[in-house]
């Protein structure tokens, strides 16, 4: 049995949690219900484009999984086009010297690969399929439209005690458990830390394995910017954007028109210099409660949140046309070189976390160098480069653009996942970043807000944090 639909629901914050959250909504509620979606800056969020001399290119959230349903599901539907993001060859610095160096034969590859650490990235690509492989489970249970209430029953449900515990585990202690060595893990899995969390081996298990899927083969972007997605989700779901900053969202009792006294948000933003509001009667935020991130208070009701605690990690994109000065990390000159991507390992002195050079957006992956040689090099860094920095890392430049960013949640286990539940009918997505913040992660997070406004708005207590999922659904068909 359905309730009547609700009249108005808010979302905030259009980056891909909130944009696909206000498509998934639509689908779940209807034609009728009226959805506003506040955003106080750009439609994307943390999926950006930066341009340089007339070409766009990524400097947000850029690669996608082969195996990111929804992302690539969103693609389809919305008449997109992908490009493939392979890179060209990839090399391991370690401050002084190459410790890893990528051949274009394959076969050299392999053999350099078993010299140098035997089996284990064998073992290691079957350790994150496995993970993987449990992780899809999401898919299954969204299409039966099952929800969850915590991120924490949701990791549960897809694969019990030993999934859920990799939040509690730094991946250091998980890996060095199944018995990788220090070698490997210093000079071949920290390094792809760095160039996707920013941070060491102390992250997360979970995290861990999403930054290597990361590395995987068959990564993708959307031609003309992944950012295209929030957009078009924005018109396929028929929401109302309104630009503004969301100030604060107060409980209030109204009179709707059927005369019954209603709870209602009314959800207070700034919009130039006026200030105005609207009442709502679900609302979902799909920003980082975070002081720096989003600043919304709450008024009239505590949320079960430590509200603005969730320290997110500053990262610096920065864009350098120019010739690279290959010797900061090789001896070889930059015409016998051949390396396009450098990571950096933990111990490393250098100042950045990776240097790889970069497409643009409307590229399908072969970045040509300018007349004198030059490519486009995007850095990972924690801090903004000095010249002297600069000058260090390159031979020459034309110019060098950066781009900042509170990327990513400071990973530090044992974490405990902010709720999604945040009073009533108010659900947080964000949360989900502290198990791993990718965009993927952060549709998962909408589709299972939208479940979970949906079945607690009819009373549909069956469809939410169901035990055994998994073999339930094994034996339908
Ligand atoms: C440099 C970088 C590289 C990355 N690379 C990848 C990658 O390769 N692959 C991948 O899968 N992920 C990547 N990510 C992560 C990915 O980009 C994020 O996980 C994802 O984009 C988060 O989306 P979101 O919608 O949850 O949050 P956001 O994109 O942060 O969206 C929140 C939105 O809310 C708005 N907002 C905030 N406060 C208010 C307010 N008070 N009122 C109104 N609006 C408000 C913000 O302006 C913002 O637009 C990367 C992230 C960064 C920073
Ligand atoms: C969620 C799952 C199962 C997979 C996602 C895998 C993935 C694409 C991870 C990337 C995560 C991330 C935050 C990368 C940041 S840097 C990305 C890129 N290499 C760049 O150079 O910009």
């Amino acid at each position: 049995e359905l309730q009547a639909p609700p009249d108005k629901i808010a979302v905030i914050g259009a980056g891909i949690g909130g944009t696909s959250a206000a498509y998934y909504l639509r689908q779940k509620f209807g034609k009728d219900v009226k959805i506003d979606l506040f955003e106080r800056g750009e439609v994307g969020g943390r999926l950006a484009t930066i341009t340089l001399q007339g070409q766009e290119y990524e400097a947000g959230g850029s690669v996608i999984h082969p195996l990111n349903l929804h992302m690539k599901r969103f693609v389809k539907d919305l008449g997109l086009s992908t490009i493939q993001s392979s890179g060209g060859l990839i090399g391991v610095s370690n401050g002084d010297t190459l410790v890893f160096e990528e051949s274009s034969w394959f076969i050299i590859n392999i053999i350099k690969l078993i010299w140098q650490y035997g089996f284990q990235p064998l073992r290691m690509h079957m350790w994150v399929e496995d993970v993987l492989d449990k992780f899809m489970r999401i898919y299954r249970y969204q299409s039966h439209d099952y929800a969850f209430s915590s991120v924490e029953n949701l990791l549960h449900s897809l694969g019990g005690d030993d999934f859920l515990g990799m939040l509690n585990r730094t991946f250091l202690e998980t890996l060095q458990k199944a018995g990788f060595s220090k070698k490997f893990l210093d000079e071949m899995i920290a390094p792809v830390n760095r160039l996707n969390y920013g941070q060491s081996m102390d992250i997360n298990g979970f995290v861990g394995a999403v930054s290597l899927a990361g590395a995987d083969s068959g990564l993708w972007a959307v031609e003309g910017g992944n950012k295209l997605v929030c957009s078009k989700l924005l018109q396929a779901s028929k929401s109302n954007l309104i630009s503004g900053s969301v100030m604060y969202i107060e409980e209030k009792t109204r009179t709707k028109q059927t005369g019954n006294p209603t709870k209602m948000y009314e959800v207070v933003y700034q919009t130039g210099s006026e200030t105005r509001s609207g009442f709502y009667d679900i609302v979902l935020v799909a920003t980082p409660l975070n002081r720096k991130m989003s600043n919304i208070t709450f008024l009239n009701f505590d949320p079960p949140i430590e509200e603005f605690h969730q320290y997110y990690k500053q990262i610096v994109a920065t864009f350098i046309k120019g010739k690279l000065n290959s010797t900061s990390f090789s001896s070889r000159a930059l015409d016998e070189f051949g390396l396009s991507t450098i990571l950096t390992t933990d111990n490393s002195h250098l100042f950045i976390n990776s240097i790889g050079i970069v497409s643009s957006v409307k590229e399908n992956n072969n970045p040509q160098p300018s007349t004198d040689g030059a490519f486009v090099w995007k850095t990972f860094s924690p801090e903004t480069l000095t010249n002297e920095q600069l000058l260090k890392l390159f031979l020459s430049y034309e110019y060098a653009v950066k781009q900042q960013w509170h990327a990513y949640p400071y990973y530090k286990p044992p974490d405990k996942c902010p709720p999604i539940i945040l009073h009533d009918r108010l659900y947080y997505l964000n949360g989900i970043e502290c198990a791993a913040s990718a965009m993927e992660m952060s549709a998962i997070a909408a589709h299972n807000a939208a479940l979970l406004a949906y079945h607690r708005w009819n009373g549909h207590t069956d469809m939410i944090d169901q035990e055994d999922l998994y073999e339930k659904l094994k034996t339908e068909l």
